[in-house]
């Protein structure tokens, strides 16, 4: 599918055979009530539907527009990645796969495909580059514990990027046995849009919940930017409601001015990666840079295509923060809320209060609370004294 000119598959032949079979099983689903209470059977498993309330010392402290914490770090596992591992591990079993794999960079996702992989008895290997499993060493011992197993990618820059080149190779010899969980909302058609597509309880929980709670939509909605997925999923139900502000925050390192961030919408080009066609982060010579971020799951030069289409139609606005912007927002959440996110969070958490301090009192903002922080505790014990 195209997301404007954004999206495609620009894959070797080998790939075209399983991308259609996953097409064609995906279009089977989408639209099928029997598939969506399948799905919602597993609701009490996942914790959903998710909670969503008011962070009323966030509000006073940016003394603007309400703040409002949608919950996703609460799901089982600790993040949304559950969201769509559930909804692909449910498809690859109807289409007769009894393997799966997938790459992690924070280790979320590894997490959550190890829980849905024995839930469903299914092999897993998790693919993580060198580098995320040092920085994120509680989730790969907890993937180890759910019975799976993790191969540690030492090529390149031993990070997200490398995991899924690893991930990609490992699938493309076992398409028959196998389905590769996608973490984000990248990839090739049909990936972005199955992603997308189950990420999207979240917007769809907020859209219902700010109307049950406050009679009306909210007018900015904030999530965090690696792939794309829970902005995607978070944007996606209101991108046709044009007074609901959709603002992505990336990953900005050490400034999107220096050679080390990963703000890939606001400091990339038009380029392909993994498959599709959006916006990367490359030289000149169309080789993709290397990137840098604080948070593992944010630290990717690439970006889900239908974000790439709504940066470039103005339906979204993306900004960054840098890695000390993001741990001042994860000290505010946490010193006044009580709530310890995810460092990718931390980012949209600092993000949305800059933006509820321009807008007015009795306007609403909901942040997309996409994880737990329990996993980045040990890197940021370093950085507290600073704070
Ligand atoms: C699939 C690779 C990304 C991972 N995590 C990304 C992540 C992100 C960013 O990923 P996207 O939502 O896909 O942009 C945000 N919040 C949390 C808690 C995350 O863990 C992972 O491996 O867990």
């Amino acid at each position: 599918a195209r997301f404007g000119e954004f999206g495609g598959q620009y894959v070797p032949e080998s790939l075209m055979d399983c991308l259609s079979e996953l097409e064609e099983g995906f279009n089977k689903i989408k639209d099928d009530p029997a598939f969506w209470e399948e799905y919602r059977s597993y609701y009490p498993y996942m914790g959903r539907p998710g909670q969503l309330h008011l962070a009323q010392r966030l509000t006073d402290h940016a003394g603007g527009a309400n703040i409002w914490l949608k919950r996703e770090d609460l799901n089982h596992t600790g993040s949304h990645k559950i969201n769509n591992a559930l909804g692909q591990i449910l498809l690859a079993r109807r289409l007769g796969k009894t393997e799966i794999i997938a790459e992690t960079g924070a280790g979320q996702h590894g997490v959550a495909t190890a829980t849905v992989c024995a839930k469903f008895g299914m092999k897993c290997t998790i693919y993580m580059g060198g580098e995320d499993v040092r920085r994120q060493a509680l989730n790969v011992f907890r993937i180890k514990l759910l019975g799976a197993d993790v191969v540690a990618v030492e090529a390149g820059s031993r990070t997200l990027r490398d995991a899924v080149n690893e991930a990609m190779r490992a699938w493309v010899v076992k398409l028959d046995t196998t389905h590769y969980i996608i973490g984000s909302a990248i990839g090739p058609h049909p990936f972005p849009t199955i992603v997308r597509t189950f990420q999207s309880v979240i917007g769809d929980e907020t859209r219902a919940q700010m109307l049950e709670k406050r009679g009306k939509l909210p007018d900015a909605v904030v999530a965090c930017v690696g792939g794309g997925s829970n902005a995607a999923g978070m944007f996606y139900p209101f991108s046709n409601d044009p007074s609901v502000k959709l603002l992505g925050i990336e990953a900005g390192g050490d400034g999107v001015d220096t050679a080390r961030h990963s703000a890939t919408l606001s400091g990339g080009s038009i380029g392909v990666l993994h498959g599709v066609r959006t916006y990367v982060l490359q030289d000149r010579h169309g080789q993709i840079s290397d990137t840098h971020s604080v948070s593992a799951g944010l630290d990717y030069p690439g970006v889900g295509p239908e974000l790439s289409s709504w940066k470039d139609n103005q339906r979204a606005k993306f900004v960054s923060a840098t890695d000390a912007q993001a741990f001042i927002g994860f000290r505010l959440i946490s010193q006044l809320e009580g709530i310890i996110p995810a460092l990718e969070t931390a980012h949209a958490v600092y993000g949305a209060i800059e933006l509820a301090k321009t807008m007015e009192k009795g306007q609403d903002v909901v942040i997309c609370v996409s994880g737990r922080g329990d996993k980045d505790v040990q890197s940021v014990a370093d950085e507290l004294p600073k704070l």
